[in-house]
């Protein structure tokens, strides 16, 4: 049996129970759930919220069973690796009366889906709110491993500059060079535009579906260029991933982790690229077998990555941390103050909505009705992964018009 654990209350009287495994950015969260003056049937649901205070990031499934307890509506958790969330937790949910789950998180990769929908449980996430964030952090993984910047801050930090040289940390131009993009989804394609327009470098992407949004940017980009005297950027759609990262000399990897992008980047495809290319992954980390990348980076020097996301997160493949051509963060991607507070608003307006009965978002892609700090959110969930599947309908949001129609 787990021991206890420790927990911060709001609002003991509330009549339902939501509870969130870990403390999260913002107070407009708390307020919704826990001071919200909503009703239901002419009923109050203020809710009792119950936050998890454990000093030790990952919870195992025995801590989250003892934060679900015997009664329980609903539960905000958390995003890969500190959360595996299936049939043994989405059924002590079910049994403890709760219908809602939401990650803090836009993957789900963590989630067994196919269990909360056995359970009867919706399964939210936060889509839209962290694309801009996640690819300025990719751009910025982009930047640091082609112009060598954490190596030579370590440099100047260990007294060892002792004047200006033509070959100290000599990396790579970015403008007019290639950048490639594998899954050019949200984030890939705002992580695209970043570095199309920031640096003028081409594109080439591969994705299951044609990213139309994207290409009409670079061709009318490219066409302002070409008006203003100045090269102009082209973009292509690659037949295969093997183009990309062949023809690349910047690749970033922004799909969904799923048994179709496991190890997606192998010793095989690493063989095929440039020596020189810059690898970027702030997708998942088993995107990438780290293993070969590390035996890749030994024997390429010259080939650098820049990493949010590792195989066996919080930890780094053997060898790893030794290579000074990767450029190694802590899975920081959504880590902007105003991404973090709105992740967590639309995680419990996920859980909070599941519970008052509401519909669902018709436009995950369209959430800023939701984060209007002193505005009452739509009366809807942001975004529920199995809505179809448990039968919610949706409700298209209207242009000025966010509640829900009588
Ligand atoms: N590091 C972080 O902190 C962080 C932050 C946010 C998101 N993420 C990760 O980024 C992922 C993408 O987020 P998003 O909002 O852009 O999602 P999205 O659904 O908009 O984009 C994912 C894209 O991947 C494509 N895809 C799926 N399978 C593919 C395959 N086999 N080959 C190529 N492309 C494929 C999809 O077609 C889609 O366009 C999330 O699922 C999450 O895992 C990480
Ligand atoms: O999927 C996500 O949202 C990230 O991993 C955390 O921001």
């Amino acid at each position: 049996m787990a021991k206890p654990i420790s927990i911060e209350v709001w609002n003991p009287s509330g009549k339902y129970r939501v509870v969130s495994t870990k403390s999260m950015p913002g107070t407009r969260w708390i307020r919704l759930l826990a001071d919200n003056d909503c009703r239901l049937e002419g009923e109050s649901i203020h809710s009792l919220l119950q936050i998890c205070t454990e000093t030790k990031t990952i919870l195992s499934v025995d801590d989250i069973l003892a934060l679900i307890g015997d009664r329980c509506d609903g539960v905000i958790g958390q995003v890969q690796l500190t959360e595996e969330w299936g049939e043994v937790l989405f059924s002590a949910l079910k049994r403890a009366g709760g219908t809602a789950f939401s990650n803090m998180a836009v993957g789900y990769n963590n989630v067994d889906v196919e269990a909360a929908n056995r359970n009867g449980i919706a399964v939210g996430n936060t889509p839209g709110v962290l694309t801009e964030t996640t690819a300025e952090l990719a751009a910025s993984l982009s930047l640091a491993a082609a112009r060598r910047i954490v190596e030579a801050d370590q440099f100047m930090r260990a007294g060892l500059y002792d004047g200006w040289l033509p070959h100290l940390f000599v990396g790579n131009l970015l403008k007019g060079q290639t950048v490639g993009v594998i899954g050019a989804g949200r984030i890939g394609s705002a992580y695209a535009r970043m570095m199309i327009e920031g640096f003028k470098m081409n594109l080439i992407y591969y994705d299951l579906y044609q990213s139309t949004r994207l290409e009409k940017f670079v061709t009318a980009y490219g066409q302002f260029l070409k008006a203003n005297g100045e090269q102009p950027v082209t973009w292509k759609r690659a037949a295969t991933m093997e183009d990309v990262l062949r023809e690349a000399d910047v690749i970033s990897l922004h799909p969904v982790l799923d048994k179709t992008t496991y190890h997606l980047i192998n010793p095989e495809r690493l063989a095929i690229m440039k020596k020189e290319a810059v690898l970027v992954n702030a997708s998942r980390g088993p995107v990438i077998d780290e293993v070969a990348l590390v035996e890749h980076l030994k024997a390429n020097p010259m080939f650098r990555v820049g990493l949010d996301v590792f195989e066996d997160e919080p930890y780094m493949k053997p060898g790893l941390a030794d290579m000074k051509n990767a450029v190694v963060v802590p899975h920081i991607a959504s880590a902007s103050k105003w991404t973090r507070e709105g992740m967590a608003t639309l995680a419990a307006l996920n859980v909070l909505g599941k519970i008052k009965g509401y519909p669902v978002w018709g436009n995950p892609n369209l959430v800023e009705p939701f984060l209007k700090e002193d505005a009452t959110p739509p009366a809807a969930c942001p975004s529920i992964v199995n809505a179809k599947q448990l039968g919610r309908y949706y409700y298209v949001p209207l242009v000025n018009s966010y509640s829900l129609p009588s």
